[in-house]
């Protein structure tokens, strides 16, 4: 087995991911020789406990941090500067401080002020995931064939970058290394738009009149149940998200609403090419998904 990457890992927040990644850690040992877990109940470290997902837990983030030579924070994006700030007094030097949050402007700007000359700063964000959250919710395939962005700011010492990328590559993903800009972009165009399409037309659909809003819930067919899937997650992890990408999201929210008036006009006119053609485009952009096995 090859060397760990790191001798101990700390993982501040096990939900779905912070517990996917010890999962991995723990059942792999080539990641970390201990993982530290962090959360801030006791019942929660509790029942990190009764999993056997990690070495260590620890309710005080400045304590699970300490002597450890890599720090990921994987709790909702609108808690990393407070954590940042909590944490960054008690960094060993030369530790590498990394994330999974789905923004990464905002957390390069939430985090980065406040750690200490001789540590690094590696954000990242691993694009798998599901509707459920906490640890119970973790699972060791989850990062498996899938991507995960690396946002290292200009000046990241590569050697940083390197070890976080192949601590991801250890946890089964691909790893794309992009400017964080970019990849604030690109999310909210394949991530974020369509959760809040998701949020919106469940909200729609449960605004109507009861007797319809019945209906609604008994005939739901397969459209429909796909988006309470993406609806049904986490509330403070989407204000969050939301919030720490408010430009790029309302730009694509923008263009799709223009989008979605065309539509509209085309139905309203009866326009026969322009709704074939659209659903033709959809049919492609699945079939891509499908031929690159990410459907
Ligand atoms: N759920 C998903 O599908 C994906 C989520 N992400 C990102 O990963 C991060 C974690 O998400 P999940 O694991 O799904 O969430 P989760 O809700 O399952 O777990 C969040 C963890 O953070 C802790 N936490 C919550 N608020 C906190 C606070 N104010 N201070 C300290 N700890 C706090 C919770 O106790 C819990 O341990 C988020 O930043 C999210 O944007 C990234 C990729 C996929
Ligand atoms: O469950 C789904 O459909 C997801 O899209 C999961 C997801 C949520 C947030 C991310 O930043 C990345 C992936």
């Amino acid at each position: 087995m090859a060397d760990p990457v790191f001798e101990r890992l700390a993982l501040i927040g096990v939900g779905l991911i912070g517990s996917s990644v010890a999962r991995i850690a723990r059942s792999r040992g080539d990641i970390a020789r201990v993982v530290v877990a962090n959360a801030r109940t006791e019942a929660t470290l509790n029942r990190v406990a009764d999993l056997g997902i990690a070495d260590l837990t620890e309710i005080d983030p400045a304590r699970a941090v300490e002597d450890a030579d890599c720090v990921m924070l994987c709790a909702p994006v609108g808690a990393y500067a407070a954590l940042a700030q909590q944490i960054a007094p008690h960094l060993m030097p030369g530790a590498i401080v990394t994330d999974v949050g789905s923004t990464k402007q905002s957390v390069i700007r939430d985090i980065g002020p406040f750690l200490p000359q001789g540590t690094h700063f590696v954000p990242a964000h691993p694009m798998a995931g599901t509707e459920f959250s906490g640890p119970d919710a973790g699972f060791i395939e989850l990062f498996q064939g899938r991507w995960c962005l690396l946002t290292p700011p200009t000046g990241t010492d590569d050697r940083a970058v390197s070890k976080i990328r192949t601590l991801w590559e250890r946890c089964g993903a691909t790893v794309s290394i992009m400017d964080a800009a970019h990849h604030d972009r690109v999310v909210a165009i394949v991530s974020h738009l369509p959760h809040l399409i998701a949020f919106t037309i469940c909200g729609t659909a449960d605004d109507l009149a009861d007797e319809t809003r019945q209906e609604v819930l008994r005939f739901a067919a397969s459209g429909f149940r796909d988006f309470t899937r993406i609806a049904a997650s986490d509330p403070v992890m989407w204000r969050d998200i939301f919030l720490n990408n408010r430009d790029a999201l309302l730009e694509m929210l923008a263009r799709f609403t223009e989008d979605a008036q065309a539509m509209a006009r085309a139905v309203r006119w009866g326009d026969t090419t322009y709704i074939e053609d659209k659903v033709l485009r959809g049919r492609k952009i699945r079939q891509a998904l499908i031929d690159l096995n990410q459907a």
